[in-house]
């Protein structure tokens, strides 16, 4: 098997990766990075991303970092396997670009805040500071407006058909839709409906197994120990 991803399934930058491979049906190896060890701050993995961060990614002699540039990468490379993440008619390309930079610098940034914020810290026994959830559920809402006015002209946010520009969305949704800022998603008709279209894609589903069994393995040795 060619392709490697390297990555843990507690990392979104991860899950993204393997959502894309999943939606293009691509055969890969997994090989799990342990956060925790501090492996990824040394050689050898820092041949594969200097900025010592998961995820990276294999194929063959070719090595990538940068999780939204790696599905840019699977989704070319494999053109006619799986579903069509990416189309080559300028407007639409472009179009399709346009949001997955919003994603990036408008989204990401206030969902990443809040994950910390509401998931995360809980988990290493850290209190949530309630100001800064405010202030990026506010962020976030605002920018969500904007998507509900997008997501009122189009299935998607990159046109008809589900693309990266969603994909990119997957694993910041799944994390914010077990927590209180789920509520400005449900808020917003057109968004509520793009997320349950979304999260219930077969490959999203097969990519969240990966998170759930690391979650059983951590359970089950918690139990022995
Ligand atoms: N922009 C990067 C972000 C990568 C990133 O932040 N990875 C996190 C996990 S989601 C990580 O490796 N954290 C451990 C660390 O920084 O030491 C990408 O999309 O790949």
């Amino acid at each position: 098997m060619a392709i490697k991803i390297h990555g843990s399934p507690f990392s979104g930058a991860t899950l993204r990766v393997v959502a894309a491979a999943h939606e293009k049906e691509v055969d890969f190896e997994f090989v799990p990075v342990d956060l925790r060890s501090g492996v990824h701050k040394q050689y050898p993995f820092l041949a594969l991303n200097p900025f010592g961060q998961v995820p990276a990614f294999e194929d063959g002699d070719f090595s990538l970092f940068e999780s939204r540039a790696i599905t840019k990468y699977i989704a070319f490379a494999y053109e006619g396997k799986g579903t069509a993440l990416v189309g080559m008619e300028l407007k639409p390309k472009v179009a399709r670009g346009v949001w997955m930079e919003v994603e990036a610098h408008q989204f990401d940034p206030s969902a990443s805040k809040l994950i910390w914020e509401l998931v995360l810290k809980g988990m290493f026994g850290m209190q949530t500071d309630k100001a800064i959830v405010d202030e990026n559920e506010a962020k976030l809402a605002t920018v969500l407006d904007v998507y509900e006015a997008r997501l009122g002209e189009s299935k998607y946010l990159g046109g008809e058909t589900f693309t990266l520009a969603d994909l990119h969305h997957l694993p910041q949704l799944h994390m914010l839709m077990g927590t209180r800022v789920k509520k400005i998603f449900d808020e917003r008709p057109h968004v509520s409906a793009w997320c349950k279209d979304i999260l219930a894609r077969p490959a999203w589903q097969k990519t969240v197994t990966l998170q759930e069994q690391a979650y059983q393995g951590i359970r089950s040795q918690e139990h022995i120990l």
